[in-house]
């Protein structure tokens, strides 16, 4: 599923740091069933867009259009519900709660939605990470790719229309990589908009519809 017209456009977006510009007047859009990579070198400001994105961190500047919305082009702080509500930002080590699998997936749906515990949504992205097996084991105990597996599972529940993700592969081995990988491709495929902070193209490639690439505060697009 793919649009031509994006469905949330950031303009302008400048933020500095002790003076020192880390992005600077960079824009971005988003699209409807597509996955963009972010690249960049270390420290290039990858995790700070990704924050400003999410509503998470005041940018000093921006512009924000979320397509198909009556309200015109919105400064951030503006948008900051809207973006709250519409984005999902995932960190690299996933932030889970003490309890098992399903008590994290069951708050994630409460919290939206009101949802009991162990109901048919809960069971269903349980099959879909491939979780059933470890449903009521403690979340923290699992490893690097169960944990990032639970994330994505937690993500779909939620049914955010975008996800902002930083690094969800490092430290994985090749094994949860891919399975990682193919749930990104599934939520991608189900219309998800999806934005991968990352070093390299580290096997995202094959699902990404183009990338971005941030170098001393600028972004450049390119198809993929
Ligand atoms: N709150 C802050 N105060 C001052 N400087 C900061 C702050 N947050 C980030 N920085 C600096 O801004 C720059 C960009 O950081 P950021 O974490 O966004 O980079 P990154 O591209 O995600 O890096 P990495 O790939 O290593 O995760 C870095 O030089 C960092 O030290």
């Amino acid at each position: 599923m793919t649009s031509l017209e994006p469905m949330l456009s950031f303009t302008g977006i400048h933020k500095q740091f002790e003076r020192r510009a880390i992005l600077n007047a960079a824009a971005l859009d988003l699209y409807a069933g597509q996955c963009h990579l972010l690249l960049g070198e270390n420290g290039a400001g990858k995790s700070t867009l990704l924050r400003i994105l999410a509503g998470l961190l005041k940018p000093d500047a921006a512009d924000i259009h979320f397509h198909g919305y009556s309200k015109p082009t919105m400064s951030w702080q503006k948008s900051r519900p809207r973006l709250r509500d519409t984005v999902m930002y995932l960190h690299q080590s996933p932030y889970l709660f003490d309890g098992s699998v399903i008590k994290n997936l069951s708050y994630a749906k409460s919290a939206t939605q009101g949802g009991s515990h162990n109901d048919e949504a809960v069971a269903e992205v349980l099959s879909w990470s491939g979780l059933d097996d470890l449903a009521e084991s403690p979340a923290k105990k699992l490893s690097g790719g169960e944990k990032q597996r639970l994330a994505l599972a937690r993500a779909k529940l939620r049914n955010a229309p975008v996800l902002l993700l930083d690094e969800p592969t490092s430290n994985l081995d090749q094994q949860s990589r891919e399975r990682t990988i193919a749930l990104l491709a599934s939520l991608r495929d189900e219309g998800v908009s999806m934005l991968i902070a990352c070093h390299d193209l580290a096997g995202f490639s094959e699902i990404a519809n183009g990338r971005y690439h941030l170098a001393e505060g600028r972004l450049v697009r390119s198809e993929a």
